[in-house]
Protein backbone atom coordinates (compact mmCIF):
# COMPACT_ATOMS: atom_id res chain seq x y z
CA UNK A 1 0.00 0.00 0.00
CA UNK A 2 1.14 3.66 -1.20
CA UNK A 3 0.81 5.60 2.25
CA UNK A 4 0.17 9.39 1.71
CA UNK A 5 -0.17 10.71 5.64
CA UNK A 6 1.93 8.26 7.25
CA UNK A 7 5.46 7.50 6.75
CA UNK A 8 6.54 4.05 7.73
CA UNK A 9 10.25 2.89 8.44
CA UNK A 10 11.88 -0.51 10.03
CA UNK A 11 15.01 -0.36 11.99
CA UNK A 12 16.17 -3.95 11.72
CA UNK A 13 13.73 -5.76 13.89
CA UNK A 14 11.49 -1.95 15.06
CA UNK A 15 8.45 -0.65 13.13
CA UNK A 16 8.46 2.72 13.10
CA UNK A 17 5.12 4.80 11.75
CA UNK A 18 5.19 8.34 11.73
CA UNK A 19 1.86 10.47 11.35
CA UNK A 20 2.45 12.86 8.43
CA UNK A 21 -0.21 15.50 7.88
CA UNK A 22 1.89 18.33 9.03
CA UNK A 23 -0.38 20.86 7.89
CA UNK A 24 -3.33 19.79 10.11
CA UNK A 25 -1.03 19.47 13.21
CA UNK A 26 -1.66 15.00 12.53
CA UNK A 27 -5.28 15.51 12.61
CA UNK A 28 -7.01 11.88 12.35
CA UNK A 29 -9.29 11.60 9.35
CA UNK A 30 -10.56 8.23 7.57
CA UNK A 31 -7.49 8.36 5.30
CA UNK A 32 -4.72 8.43 8.27
CA UNK A 33 -6.67 6.11 10.41
CA UNK A 34 -7.07 3.77 7.61
CA UNK A 35 -3.21 3.95 6.63
CA UNK A 36 -2.05 3.53 10.87
CA UNK A 37 -4.25 0.10 10.42
CA UNK A 38 -2.45 -0.94 7.41
CA UNK A 39 0.93 -0.38 8.41
CA UNK A 40 -0.17 -1.46 11.99
CA UNK A 41 -1.17 -4.70 9.90
CA UNK A 42 1.80 -5.16 7.90
CA UNK A 43 3.97 -4.64 11.12
CA UNK A 44 2.15 -7.77 12.29
CA UNK A 45 2.55 -10.48 9.54
CA UNK A 46 6.31 -9.10 9.45
CA UNK A 47 8.22 -12.28 11.50
CA UNK A 48 11.27 -9.70 11.24
CA UNK A 49 9.20 -7.04 13.53
CA UNK A 50 9.26 -7.31 17.16
CA UNK A 51 8.28 -3.74 18.67
CA UNK A 52 6.43 -1.27 16.96
CA UNK A 53 6.86 2.97 16.99
CA UNK A 54 3.79 5.29 16.38
CA UNK A 55 4.98 8.75 17.10
CA UNK A 56 4.61 12.17 15.18
CA UNK A 57 5.98 15.01 14.23
CA UNK A 58 8.25 17.69 16.37
CA UNK A 59 5.23 19.83 16.88
CA UNK A 60 2.07 17.61 17.49
CA UNK A 61 2.03 13.60 18.02
CA UNK A 62 -1.83 14.16 17.09
CA UNK A 63 -4.31 17.27 18.00
CA UNK A 64 -7.01 14.77 17.46
CA UNK A 65 -9.85 13.90 15.43
CA UNK A 66 -10.27 15.67 12.53
CA UNK A 67 -13.05 18.87 13.14
CA UNK A 68 -13.37 19.45 9.88
CA UNK A 69 -14.07 16.29 8.80
CA UNK A 70 -16.51 15.43 11.77
CA UNK A 71 -18.47 18.79 12.02
CA UNK A 72 -21.51 17.42 9.90
CA UNK A 73 -21.99 14.27 11.05
CA UNK A 74 -25.17 13.04 11.59
CA UNK A 75 -26.16 10.60 14.61
CA UNK A 76 -27.16 8.03 12.03
CA UNK A 77 -23.98 8.52 10.21
CA UNK A 78 -21.98 8.01 13.12
CA UNK A 79 -23.69 5.15 14.79
CA UNK A 80 -24.50 3.31 11.25
CA UNK A 81 -20.85 3.15 10.63
CA UNK A 82 -20.05 2.86 14.48
CA UNK A 83 -17.42 6.02 14.21
CA UNK A 84 -14.00 5.34 16.07
CA UNK A 85 -14.28 1.73 16.19
CA UNK A 86 -11.72 1.18 13.48
CA UNK A 87 -9.21 2.98 15.59
CA UNK A 88 -9.25 0.31 17.87
CA UNK A 89 -6.90 -1.77 16.13
CA UNK A 90 -3.91 0.02 17.58
CA UNK A 91 -5.06 -1.47 21.09
CA UNK A 92 -5.62 -4.70 19.48
CA UNK A 93 -1.82 -4.64 18.04
CA UNK A 94 -0.30 -8.36 19.84
CA UNK A 95 3.34 -7.11 19.40
CA UNK A 96 4.31 -4.64 21.50
CA UNK A 97 3.32 -0.72 20.65
CA UNK A 98 5.69 2.43 22.12
CA UNK A 99 4.12 5.53 21.80
CA UNK A 100 6.92 8.73 21.15
CA UNK A 101 4.99 11.82 21.96
CA UNK A 102 5.99 15.08 21.35
CA UNK A 103 3.92 18.51 21.04
CA UNK A 104 0.18 18.03 21.15
CA UNK A 105 -1.41 14.63 21.67
CA UNK A 106 -5.05 15.97 22.63
CA UNK A 107 -8.42 14.46 21.96
CA UNK A 108 -8.21 11.11 19.80
CA UNK A 109 -4.23 11.73 19.47
CA UNK A 110 -4.37 11.24 23.77
CA UNK A 111 -6.36 8.19 23.21
CA UNK A 112 -4.09 6.80 20.53
CA UNK A 113 -1.19 7.21 22.58
CA UNK A 114 -2.63 5.70 25.37
CA UNK A 115 -3.59 2.62 23.10
CA UNK A 116 -0.03 1.74 22.93
CA UNK A 117 1.58 -0.18 26.17
CA UNK A 118 3.54 2.71 26.99
CA UNK A 119 4.09 6.39 26.43
CA UNK A 120 7.81 8.46 26.17
CA UNK A 121 6.75 11.97 26.18
CA UNK A 122 9.34 14.50 24.84
CA UNK A 123 9.55 17.24 27.29
CA UNK A 124 7.80 19.29 24.80
CA UNK A 125 4.42 16.98 25.00
CA UNK A 126 0.44 18.80 25.97
CA UNK A 127 -2.06 15.93 26.88
CA UNK A 128 -5.59 16.47 26.64
CA UNK A 129 -9.21 15.56 26.49
CA UNK A 130 -10.79 19.19 25.35
CA UNK A 131 -13.47 17.37 23.22
CA UNK A 132 -16.21 19.49 25.87
CA UNK A 133 -15.18 22.61 24.06
CA UNK A 134 -16.30 21.19 21.60
CA UNK A 135 -19.72 20.80 22.39
CA UNK A 136 -18.77 16.15 22.52
CA UNK A 137 -16.86 13.93 24.84
CA UNK A 138 -13.87 11.91 24.55
CA UNK A 139 -15.09 9.05 22.32
CA UNK A 140 -11.66 6.91 21.80
CA UNK A 141 -11.60 5.73 25.22
CA UNK A 142 -10.15 8.63 26.89
CA UNK A 143 -12.94 8.62 29.94
CA UNK A 144 -11.87 5.23 30.10
CA UNK A 145 -8.04 4.60 29.84
CA UNK A 146 -6.83 8.46 30.76
CA UNK A 147 -9.31 7.25 34.40
CA UNK A 148 -7.14 4.19 34.60
CA UNK A 149 -3.59 5.89 33.82
CA UNK A 150 -4.22 8.89 35.93
CA UNK A 151 -6.80 7.92 38.58
CA UNK A 152 -10.80 9.51 39.06
CA UNK A 153 -9.95 13.41 39.78
CA UNK A 154 -7.10 14.31 37.21
CA UNK A 155 -9.36 12.75 34.26
CA UNK A 156 -12.13 14.06 35.65
CA UNK A 157 -10.58 17.61 35.61
CA UNK A 158 -9.40 17.16 32.07
CA UNK A 159 -12.09 15.87 30.40
CA UNK A 160 -14.15 18.62 31.91
CA UNK A 161 -12.21 21.14 31.65
CA UNK A 162 -10.38 20.66 28.42
CA UNK A 163 -7.18 21.52 30.30
CA UNK A 164 -3.93 20.63 28.99
CA UNK A 165 -1.59 18.65 31.03
CA UNK A 166 2.15 19.16 30.52
CA UNK A 167 4.90 16.25 30.09
CA UNK A 168 6.17 16.58 34.09
CA UNK A 169 2.62 16.61 35.05
CA UNK A 170 1.89 13.47 32.60
CA UNK A 171 4.92 11.74 34.27
CA UNK A 172 4.04 12.52 37.87
CA UNK A 173 0.68 11.44 37.07
CA UNK A 174 2.05 7.87 35.84
CA UNK A 175 0.44 8.60 32.10
CA UNK A 176 3.77 8.51 30.59
CA UNK A 177 6.77 6.21 31.38
CA UNK A 178 9.21 8.61 30.94
CA UNK A 179 10.36 12.33 29.72
CA UNK A 180 12.96 12.62 27.16
CA UNK A 181 14.61 15.85 25.81
CA UNK A 182 12.63 16.28 22.45
CA UNK A 183 15.76 16.26 20.58
CA UNK A 184 16.41 12.65 21.83
CA UNK A 185 12.98 11.05 21.82
CA UNK A 186 13.02 9.11 18.28
CA UNK A 187 16.32 8.02 18.70
CA UNK A 188 15.43 6.87 22.38
CA UNK A 189 11.99 5.18 21.20
CA UNK A 190 14.31 3.22 18.92
CA UNK A 191 16.58 2.09 21.60
CA UNK A 192 14.01 0.70 24.13
CA UNK A 193 12.51 -0.80 21.15
CA UNK A 194 15.24 -2.62 19.72
CA UNK A 195 15.48 -3.93 23.50
CA UNK A 196 12.36 -5.12 23.38
CA UNK A 197 12.26 -6.57 19.98
CA UNK A 198 15.53 -8.81 21.35
CA UNK A 199 13.68 -10.17 23.71
CA UNK A 200 12.09 -13.81 23.05
CA UNK A 201 8.57 -12.85 20.44
CA UNK A 202 6.27 -14.71 22.35
CA UNK A 203 6.99 -14.02 25.72
CA UNK A 204 7.18 -10.12 25.14
CA UNK A 205 3.55 -10.77 23.18
CA UNK A 206 2.33 -12.92 26.18
CA UNK A 207 3.94 -10.36 28.66
CA UNK A 208 1.88 -7.86 27.09
CA UNK A 209 -1.23 -9.54 26.81
CA UNK A 210 -0.91 -10.18 30.65
CA UNK A 211 -0.20 -6.48 31.78
CA UNK A 212 -3.59 -5.99 29.76
CA UNK A 213 -5.02 -7.99 31.41
CA UNK A 214 -4.95 -6.14 34.76
CA UNK A 215 -6.97 -3.84 33.24
CA UNK A 216 -10.13 -6.23 32.62
CA UNK A 217 -10.71 -8.73 35.05
CA UNK A 218 -10.36 -8.75 39.05
CA UNK A 219 -7.19 -9.64 40.29
CA UNK A 220 -8.00 -13.21 41.18
CA UNK A 221 -8.33 -13.95 37.96
CA UNK A 222 -5.55 -11.78 36.55
CA UNK A 223 -2.79 -13.57 38.57
CA UNK A 224 -4.46 -17.24 37.56
CA UNK A 225 -4.09 -15.97 33.96
CA UNK A 226 -0.65 -14.85 34.66
CA UNK A 227 0.07 -17.94 36.23
CA UNK A 228 -1.45 -20.34 33.45
CA UNK A 229 0.76 -18.21 31.14
CA UNK A 230 3.62 -18.19 33.25
CA UNK A 231 3.56 -21.94 32.88
CA UNK A 232 3.13 -22.26 29.23
CA UNK A 233 7.00 -20.78 29.01
CA UNK A 234 8.14 -23.62 29.95
CA UNK A 235 7.04 -24.75 27.02
CA UNK A 236 8.81 -22.54 24.89
CA UNK A 237 13.24 -23.32 23.70
CA UNK A 238 13.47 -19.37 24.66
CA UNK A 239 13.12 -20.70 28.17
CA UNK A 240 15.48 -23.02 27.89
CA UNK A 241 17.93 -20.30 25.88
CA UNK A 242 17.17 -17.79 28.67
CA UNK A 243 18.03 -19.81 31.32
CA UNK A 244 21.31 -21.54 29.84
CA UNK A 245 22.61 -18.30 29.25
CA UNK A 246 22.40 -16.91 32.36
CA UNK A 247 23.84 -20.02 34.07
CA UNK A 248 26.82 -19.84 31.18
CA UNK A 249 27.36 -16.33 31.52
CA UNK A 250 26.45 -15.36 27.96
CA UNK A 251 24.51 -13.15 25.92
CA UNK A 252 21.05 -15.05 25.05
CA UNK A 253 20.16 -15.01 21.77
CA UNK A 254 16.15 -15.57 21.28
CA UNK A 255 14.71 -17.74 18.41
CA UNK A 256 11.19 -16.91 18.84
C1 LIG B 1 -11.57 11.35 18.94
C2 LIG B 1 -12.70 12.25 19.09
C3 LIG B 1 -14.00 11.59 19.11
C4 LIG B 1 -12.67 13.59 19.20
C5 LIG B 1 -11.55 14.50 19.05
O1 LIG B 1 -10.38 14.18 19.02
S1 LIG B 1 -12.04 16.10 18.90
C6 LIG B 1 -10.55 17.00 18.62
C7 LIG B 1 -9.85 17.31 19.88
N1 LIG B 1 -8.74 18.22 19.61
C8 LIG B 1 -8.85 19.53 19.68
O2 LIG B 1 -9.88 20.07 20.01
C9 LIG B 1 -7.60 20.31 19.35
C10 LIG B 1 -7.87 21.25 18.17
N2 LIG B 1 -6.71 22.05 17.85
C11 LIG B 1 -6.32 23.11 18.59
O3 LIG B 1 -6.88 23.44 19.59
C12 LIG B 1 -5.13 23.86 18.09
O4 LIG B 1 -4.94 23.58 16.72
C13 LIG B 1 -3.83 23.52 18.86
C14 LIG B 1 -3.93 24.06 20.30
C15 LIG B 1 -3.55 22.04 18.88
C16 LIG B 1 -2.62 24.20 18.15
O5 LIG B 1 -2.86 25.57 17.99
P1 LIG B 1 -1.94 26.42 16.98
O6 LIG B 1 -2.40 27.84 17.08
O7 LIG B 1 -0.51 26.13 17.22
O8 LIG B 1 -2.27 25.83 15.53
P2 LIG B 1 -3.58 26.03 14.66
O9 LIG B 1 -3.41 27.21 13.75
O10 LIG B 1 -4.79 26.01 15.51
O11 LIG B 1 -3.58 24.67 13.79
C17 LIG B 1 -2.81 24.50 12.60
C18 LIG B 1 -3.68 23.88 11.55
O12 LIG B 1 -4.08 22.58 12.02
C19 LIG B 1 -5.52 22.51 11.98
N3 LIG B 1 -5.98 21.62 13.07
C20 LIG B 1 -5.51 21.54 14.32
N4 LIG B 1 -6.19 20.63 15.02
C21 LIG B 1 -7.11 20.12 14.18
C22 LIG B 1 -8.12 19.12 14.33
N5 LIG B 1 -8.28 18.41 15.49
N6 LIG B 1 -8.90 18.86 13.28
C23 LIG B 1 -8.74 19.51 12.09
N7 LIG B 1 -7.78 20.45 11.90
C24 LIG B 1 -6.99 20.76 12.93
C25 LIG B 1 -5.98 23.93 12.17
O13 LIG B 1 -7.31 24.09 11.74
C26 LIG B 1 -4.97 24.67 11.32
O14 LIG B 1 -5.29 24.50 9.96
P3 LIG B 1 -5.81 25.80 9.09
O15 LIG B 1 -4.74 26.82 9.25
O16 LIG B 1 -5.96 25.25 7.72
O17 LIG B 1 -7.09 26.18 9.73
Amino acid sequence: MAYETILVETHGKVGLIRLNRPQALNALNRQIITELNAALDAFEADTGIGCIILTGSEKAFAAGADIKEMQDFTYPQTYLDDFIASWERLSRTRKPVIAAVAGFALGGGCELAMMCDFILAADTAKFGQPEIKLGVMPGAGGTQRLTRFVGKSKAMEMCLTGRFMDAAEAERAGLVSRVIPAADLVDEALKVAAVIADMSRPVAMMTKESVNRSYETTLTEGIRFERRVFHSMFALADQKEGMSAFVEKRKPNFGG
